[in-house]
């Protein structure tokens, strides 16, 4: 069984960034995870990279071949390095947004991680800024939502950049938002005309009711941390480590388990985090 994390959003709402800080951690706590670039516009990388789409293709090819290209480049990535088993991957994604709402590349690409073993969730990244303004807001929930839809993987949304909100109170409403909280501001916003549509969209936030968002703040390890957390239960990642775990009855035994040591390390840390969520966050 391989796990990966496809991680996605809106150009610039810190995906690579996100990459690098997580790669920083998991060496911090000794944690082995692979980089994979998907993004054949990316200049540099503030993490080591071990896949590049780019050693495939160049934007000019993807441009020329639209249709086949990125298929195979996809599928590249994940052949060509021969991943084991038990792999832990983290593909940082393009900007565009719409490759994940529109084509069918990315699905494709998850089938095949599927077809692999491997347990796959979405992280969906959105710009704390985007808060700021309920409009925009909304459109990062749905440009979430179809990317949720179109791919069919288990999704976490993450509100970065929480490091640029001076004022934690101004956010923690849209961590989990009210249809009617939604509805009022956007009403005020905008002229009346757009009353029925604005109703349908914050009617489609509570329908789903899974719009909902992990503020993470790159500054602090123990944010990265429950993040990751809150992933790796999404991906079952240690969970038949968790079983040997409990079954020794011991946490202190987890270190020795052959083979699956780091990932019962991994739970311990997520089992301690979530335990303790409120005093972290
Ligand atoms: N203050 C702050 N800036 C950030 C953070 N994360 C990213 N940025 C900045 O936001 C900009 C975009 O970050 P990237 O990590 O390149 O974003 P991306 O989503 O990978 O962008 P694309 O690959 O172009 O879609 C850069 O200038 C980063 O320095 C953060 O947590 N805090
Ligand atoms: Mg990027």
């Amino acid at each position: 069984m391989g796990y990966a994390q496809l991680v996605i959003g809106p150009a610039g709402s810190g995906k690579s960034t996100y990459c690098s800080s997580l790669y920083q951690h998991c060496e911090t706590v000794g944690r082995t995870i692979h980089m994979v670039n998907l993004d054949p516009a990316a200049e540099h990388f503030s993490y080591p990279v071990s896949t590049d789409i780019r050693e495939l293709i160049s934007l000019d090819d993807v441009m020329e071949e639209l249709g086949m290209g990125p298929n195979g480049g996809l599928i590249y990535c994940m052949e060509y390095p021969g991943y084991l088993d038990d792999d832990y991957l983290v593909f940082d994604c393009p900007g565009q947004i719409e490759l994940f709402t529109h084509v069918p590349v990315p699905r494709n690409f998850v089938e095949h991680l599927k077809r692999k073993n491997f347990n796959v969730c979405a992280v969906y990244l959105l710009d704390s800024q985007f808060v700021s303004d309920v409009t925009k807001y909304i459109s990062g929930c749905m440009a979430s939502l179809s990317a949720m839809i179109q791919l069919e993987l288990p999704h976490i949304n993450i509100l970065s950049k929480m490091d640029l909100v001076s004022n934690k109170k101004d956010v923690e409403e849209y961590l989990n938002p009210e249809a009617q909280v939604l509805l009022s501001q956007l009403n005020r916003q905008m002229v009346p005309k757009f009353g029925k549509l604005n109703k349908s969209l914050a009617e489609l936030v509570d329908d789903y009711s899974m719009v909902n968002f992990i503020p993470l703040d790159l500054r602090k390890e123990s944010s990265i941390q429950y993040v990751l957390s809150h992933i790796d239960n999404c991906i079952q990642y240690g969970e038949d480590a968790d079983v040997k775990l409990w079954r020794e009855g011991s946490v202190g035994m987890a270190t020795v388990l052959p083979g699956g040591g780091q990932r019962a390390r991994g739970l311990v840390v997520n089992y301690l985090l979530l335990k303790h969520a409120n005093s972290i966050m």
